[in-house]
């Protein structure tokens, strides 16, 4: 997951290959609660791991579970229906998933055995309303006490109190769905009479009642119905495990790659697995409205695959009350639309993650965009003159994966764009490797994926450098300097003739090799101590003797050109590797202060050092790297000098990030 405060999308072109995507959500939540509800164990297999499920899988423990988490899959002891926790606070996030639900159960299990518990979340779950669920729990006879704003959480549930189950549970269903589902969670454990669930005023997200209907059936529950008008659990109903259930992959997930296949998949569709013509997901109709705009959608029963059909789209005019979540998606498409695309009846944008109809068209306007709104829906007129924006996202994991499809600008117009995505760790809510899952799917052209240079003499501390400044923008590293180490280290495994230069190319490409947080890894083993001692370091110079492997070794590093971008460090990056690279730094500090820091770097790894000595050697080896003929070390002539003599690190960091920000169109 990207953990920083904002990630650069540069202009990307295309997309092809195959996408696995996480658990649905709605399963995975909906599921834990059952499996919790019942009796014994419950194995749940690739549940989705994120915010969402984390918040559901603590309060679950919380309330006395067994929990046994090993990779994707959970294993769950449940309650049977039995209260072992009399009192719990539960933090539940922004999980409307976990909010809902556990209300209504806690609301009736504290009615019929006692205890007292407390829901809360986030400030942002503390204004979406609750209300209509309350209303229908305290008219059964539960006792809810409003702890922050009537309508809104935080809420205690206390018991016990009796419930008055011979009269219709009465629920409106027009501002939120997960009212009706939390109600057909929570009656069948104390469905001593059949018990009637009344829908008041339109039903709206009605496939995700489906989706409860379907796993309630699954957990031995049989739900009567009266069309979408009412509903009725019936006497003696009881919670039974099926001992083991499998999550589907995340239908409204699968909608940024639908797009994505539709913007961007001109040679090869785009494979999306995990969910399917058979998925229990309403979202997996947002494949019809892709269609509509002109996506090629191949449906088999648990895999999509998606490519460009119509170019440019075709605007859509739709009713999305049906795929509330997926639809925001299409108001992203909308912008490489032929016409405008008007997306009707979504009046629970408003109180989701944030006001998503105003977050929508705040945000659309920013890259350029003509958007009108209303209280329930939001036109996108289509795009030709894009701006550069750095994109709110308001802790919305969907604003933030959606807006990613905004960097394919490139494709509709000569002049291609950025795109910042602010906090974009807040797709930790459903789908925390998201933009690693993308970037793994799409190209972007070399020239536009940005490089930052750090050349300089040895000790000078471009290493630390180029690893922060790597982290601060989620960029890969490259550490140049340790690469015919590498390379001799891995000839030497391989038991190739170090005396054979082709040989000792030939296994360059090969390398699977990574620079994070100051270590070198090649395939999964942290290789930097071994590449540190002297042994390597006459293989190193064994190898870079044959000129094959110094320009397979160019190869490599060019390879490193990677999505999302790179700081590249050695001593002729920015010269002679990444000539167009939008910011080149020399980084460069007096003779004395890089022989201090050597020496206590030596000093603190129990190594004798000679401080004279070191800078002797510091300044020899500068003279010999200014006048070698191939390669002198000196500043590319537009590089920024940085003397680092008297910096901190931090100070260090904060420079080239400034000047970084100075270089960026947002
Ligand atoms: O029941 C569910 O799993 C959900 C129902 C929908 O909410 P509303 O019914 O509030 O529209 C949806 O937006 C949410 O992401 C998940
Ligand atoms: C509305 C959403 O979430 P929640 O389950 O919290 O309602 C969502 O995921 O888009």
């Amino acid at each position: 997951m990207f953990k920083i405060p904002f990630l650069d999308l540069p202009p990307l072109r295309g997309a092809a290959g195959t996408v696995r995507l996480p658990g649905s959500k709605s399963i995975s939540n909906r599921v834990l609660l059952l499996a919790a509800l019942s009796e014994g164990r419950t194995v749940v297999r690739d549940l989705l791991a994120s915010d969402d499920t984390a918040v559901m899988l603590e309060a679950l423990r919380a309330l006395g579970c067994g929990v046994v988490q090993e990779g994707d899959t959970v294993s769950i002891v449940g309650l049977g229906g039995n209260l072992l926790a009399k009192q719990a606070k539960l933090f539940l996030g922004n999980a409307g998933t976990a909010m809902r639900p556990l209300t209504a159960a806690l609301a009736v299990l504290a009615a019929t055995q006692g205890g007292s518990f407390e829901v809360s979340g986030v400030p942002r779950m503390h204004e979406r309303p609750i209300g209509d669920l309350v209303d229908a729990l305290r008219g059964l006879g539960c006792a809810i006490d409003d702890l922050g704003n009537p309508g809104y959480p935080p809420l205690r549930l206390h018991g016990p109190s009796p419930l008055a189950l011979d009269t219709p549970v009465r629920v409106r269903g027009d501002v939120s769905s997960q009212f009706l589902t939390a109600l057909l969670l929570a009656l069948p454990l104390v469905a001593t009479r059949d018990i009637r669930i009344e829908v008041i005023g339109e039903l709206i997200s009605k496939p995700y009642i489906e989706i409860t209907l379907a796993l309630l059936a699954r957990f031995g529950i049989a739900v009567r119905r009266e069309g979408w008008e009412a509903f009725v659990i019936p006497a003696g109903s009881k919670y039974r495990s099926p001992g083991e259930v499998f999550v589907e992959g995340d239908a409204s997930s699968a909608s940024y790659f639908v797009a994505l296949g539709a913007i961007a998949a001109t040679d090869t569709p785009l494979r999306i697995e995990g969910v399917g013509r058979e998925s229990l997901q309403g979202d997996v109709r947002f494949i019809e409205a892709a269609a509509a705009m002109g996506a090629e959608v191949q449906a088999g029963p648990n895999w999509l695959e998606v490519r460009r059909g119509a170019w440019p789209l075709k605007g859509i005019t739709l009713d999305c009350n049906h795929i509330p979540d997926a639809a925001m998606t299409l108001a992203v498409m909308a912008l490489y639309a032929h016409g405008p695309t008007t997306l009707t009846n979504i009046a629970s944008w408003r109180v989701k993650e944030t006001d998503r109809i105003a977050a929508m068209a705040t945000e659309l306007r920013k890259l350029g965009a003509t958007v009108d709104e209303g209280p329930d829906w939001i036109r996108v007129q289509p795009l030709a003159h894009w701006q550069a924006a750095a994109i709110h996202t308001y802790d919305d994991h969907r604003v933030a994966m959606c807006f990613s499809l905004a960097a394919f600008n490139g494709l509709v117009t000569p002049a291609a764009v950025p795109v910042r995505i602010l906090e974009p760790h807040c797709v930790a809510k459903t789908f925390p490797d998201y933009f690693e899952t993308l970037f793994a799917t799409v190209t972007a052209d070399a020239a536009d994926i940005p490089v930052i240079t750090i050349d300089g003499p040895t000790a000078s501390g471009k290493g630390t450098l180029a690893d922060e400044v790597g982290k601060a923008l989620g960029y890969g590293v490259l550490d140049s300097g340790a690469l015919y180490r590498v390379a001799g280290l891995a000839a030497r495994r391989a038991g190739v003739d170090l005396d054979d230069g082709d040989a000792v190319a030939a296994l360059v490409p090969g390398l699977d090799l990574r620079f994070q947080d100051g270590h070198i890894f090649l395939g999964s083993e942290d290789v930097s101590a071994r590449l540190r001692a002297e042994a390597t370091g006459l293989l190193a110079s064994q190898v870079a003797v044959h000129p094959q492997v110094r320009s397979a070794l160019h190869q490599l590093q060019l390879s490193f050109r990677r999505l999302p971008g790179l700081v590249a460090d050695g001593r002729d990056m920015g010269t002679a590797l990444f000539p167009d690279a939008p910011l080149k730094i020399f980084l460069t500090a007096s003779a004395a202060t890089r022989a201090e820091r050597r020496y206590k770097q030596l000093i603190s790894k129990g190594i004798p050092a000679n401080i004279e000595g070191l800078r002797e050697d510091l300044e020899a080896r500068d003279e010999r790297d200014k006048n070698r003929a191939t390669s002198p070390l000196a500043p590319a002539q537009d590089a920024l000098l940085l003397d680092n003599s008297a910096l901190g690190i931090e100070e260090s960091v904060t420079q080239v990030l400034d000047w970084w920000q100075q270089r960026r169109p947002f």
